[in-house]
């Protein structure tokens, strides 16, 4: 039995005025819920869990948790500085979730075997089921599949958010059925459904979720041709939400929508005015 399935969303932190806008997020997670996603991972890069203190984050984290279950909600825990990371996941675990969202250490760029112990450690440390997050375009390192394979055998780690744009391994991973395979490539949802993988965490997903939700079904029941017309359908906003450094776009459409102040945080800079208009244009 799968432990994560489905759509997931990577939540956004509304701000205001620089602020987290509190009420809009609460909001927006009870939407996305009612919706018909399996549930959303708050502080990931969608998140921009980067530019949140600590603090800010748990407060993210509880005022989500007053507002949906906590098996519905992944907590991302992000880091390079193993002693305080691990300090900081003592903290999110004294709070009931559904799992933690790991990535590897960014910038220092460690050994498989550097990863692995790195890892472990924070999987030895964990109360709840972790999903590995392979990102390296972002954290500047690979997980290989030996490592994967290795790090499968741990039993607090269940899954994988896969961003590692190699099909191979995403196959290999399927077909040991070791890991939840999610993908975090919004535009492969469709493909690794359709090879296996139990679901996705995505951002674009806030838009239109419900057509992501009964993509995922029709996949599931084997309803090919609806899921391909469905895929087709959301492609564009797909394509869209990533034309430009993610969260910002999916942040201004969310805010065409009336869900949430079109803000960011350094270094992040909102959607152009030339993408705003097309934007505009996929809404209407
Ligand atoms: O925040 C996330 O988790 C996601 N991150 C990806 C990224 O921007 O690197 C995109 C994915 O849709 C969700």
């Amino acid at each position: 039995m799968p432990v994560f399935s489905g759509i997931w969303v990577a939540l956004v932190t509304p701000f205001n005025d620089g602020a987290i806008d509190f009420p809009a997020l609460r909001r927006l997670a009870r939407h996305l819920l009612d919706e018909g996603v399996a549930g959303l991972v708050a502080c990931g890069t969608t998140g921009e869990a980067a530019a949140l203190s600590k603090d800010e984050q748990l407060a993210v984290l509880d005022a989500l948790l007053e507002e949906i279950p906590g098996d519905r909600l992944v907590m991302g825990l992000a880091g390079n500085h193993l002693a305080e990371l691990l300090a900081f996941q003592r903290e999110v675990q004294r709070r009931p979730i559904a799992g933690v969202l790991v990535p590897a250490p960014y910038y220092i760029r460690p050994s498989q075997e550097g990863l692995l112990a790195w890892f472990g450690a924070i999987a030895d440390a964990s109360s709840v089921p972790v999903i590995l997050y392979d990102i390296p375009y972002r954290t500047g390192v690979r997980l290989e599949l030996a490592t994967l394979r290795q790090l499968a055998r741990h039993p607090r780690i269940v899954a994988i958010k896969d961003c590692g744009g190699n099909p191979e391994t995403t196959l290999a991973l399927i077909a040991d059925g070791e890991l939840d395979v999610l993908t975090g490539e919004d535009g492969q949802i469709f493909t690794t459904l359709c090879m296996g993988g139990r679901g996705a965490i995505a951002a674009s997903a806030h838009i239109r979720p419900r057509q992501f939700v009964e993509m995922a079904e029709c996949i599931d029941k084997g309803e090919l041709e609806a899921a391909r017309a469905i895929f087709q359908k959301i492609q564009a906003l797909i394509r869209l939400a990533f034309a430009e450094p993610n969260p910002a776009p999916v942040k201004s459409l969310l805010a065409m929508q009336g869900l949430i102040r079109d803000e960011l945080r350094l270094p992040m800079q909102p959607s152009s005015e030339a993408l705003l208009q097309r934007l505009r244009n996929e809404l209407a």
